[in-house]
């Protein structure tokens, strides 16, 4: 079953909605922000036009553009509804507006990606994830949440502070590490920060440590640097862990908006990524640059931050994540 269709189920009336979990309250809330901004500009689309012609699809797109979906989504969300309308005979705004949910929550089930949300981690051995961005995006914050929740698991977690450059950052870390209760592998500011991720790879072979989480400096200014400092932690790793790194998460902030689209462009350019972590989802209307980000440029999001606590860290998922955004707009059918 498509999750339009489990949606549709849950917002139909004869159908008795299925509990919703505390994972989804939590999406759910901390899409609060975004479902007011968009519902509400979806609204006015509806209440000023009487019928279905070309000036309501170019204030269709234009809307989409400002819920922050990007440019190229928009613009292909318009065109196939286009197409679809025109199949389905649909003349009336109201009668559009579940084909445009649909339309937008296709677009989570294409190129395989919603099989590819969940983070990689190893059944057996040590499992290695970098972390990438720049500073201030909440890296640091993230790290400290995943690692909480990977040794309420019942995990060994080890972390290691990679991120050399700022004396702030590794003082940073080892304060999340306190609240996680998991071990930090540091060195001195302005060091080699492969050193680190030697010593903290040993140290997790030697303790047999079930995950180890890197935290890196991220600076965009200079790419090359950047690019040949990760290339580094990476050859570390691999000479102690062959299959190492299993993730290498890049970390934006979703109230950065289109600036966060342009970072996540520049460090693909730059270092395999292999998924996101969207952080401050909850401070910001601009949850469609989900939307943007799948398809534009092809990443996962894995994780979704929600708020400063430490329980606020979120595996991303998408019907979650459509039930959050979307639900005010589905039309019940009976
Ligand atoms: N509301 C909200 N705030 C968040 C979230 N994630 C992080 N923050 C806040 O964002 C701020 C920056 O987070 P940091 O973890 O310090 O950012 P960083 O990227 O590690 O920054 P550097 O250590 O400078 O690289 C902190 O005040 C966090 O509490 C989130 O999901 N929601």
């Amino acid at each position: 079953m498509g999750i339009f269709d489990k949606l549709k189920n849950v917002f139909n009336k004869n159908e008795t909605p299925e509990p919703i979990t505390e994972t989804q309250e939590k999406m759910d809330k901390g899409l609060e922000k975004t479902r007011k901004t968009f519902g509400q500009m979806m609204n006015e689309l509806m209440a000023n036009f009487r019928k279905v012609d070309e000036d309501f699809f170019e204030e269709l797109e234009e809307t989409l553009i400002t819920a922050d979906v990007g440019f190229e989504t928009a613009m292909r969300i318009t065109d196939e509804l286009r197409q679809e309308v025109k199949l389905q005979n649909a003349k009336k705004p109201e009668e559009v507006q579940n084909v445009i949910v649909e339309k937008l929550v296709s677009i989570y089930e294409e190129n395989g990606l919603e099989e590819q949300n969940e983070v990689n981690l190893q059944s057996e051995g040590l499992s290695i994830i970098l972390f990438v961005g720049v500073n201030g995006v909440g890296k640091t914050t993230s790290i400290g949440k995943l690692a909480n929740q990977y040794r309420e698991e019942g995990k060994k977690v080890l972390l290691a502070a990679a991120d050399t450059f700022r004396a702030g950052a590794i003082d940073q870390l080892i304060v999340w590490g306190d609240r996680a209760q998991v071990d930090v592998v540091y060195g001195q500011a302005g060091g080699d920060p492969a050193s680190v991720v030697f010593d903290a790879v040993k140290r997790a072979k030697d303790e047999e440590a079930d995950i180890l989480l890197v935290d890196t400096a991220g600076r965009l200014q200079n790419k090359d640097h950047l690019m040949k400092e990760l290339e580094k932690i990476k050859r570390i790793i691999q000479r102690e862990v062959p299959d190492a790194p299993h993730e290498v998460l890049l970390v934006v902030d979703a109230t950065t908006g289109q600036n966060a689209m342009v970072q996540a462009k520049q460090f693909k350019e730059t270092t395999d990524v292999t998924g996101l972590v969207l952080t401050k989802l909850d401070g910001t209307a601009k949850g469609g640059m989900v939307l943007a980000i799948r398809n534009e440029l092809n990443l996962p999001v894995k994780l979704v931050g929600l708020g400063e606590g430490i329980n606020d860290l979120q595996p991303f998922n998408p019907s979650e994540f459509v039930y959050g955004l979307f639900k005010e707009l589905i039309v019940a059918e009976d």
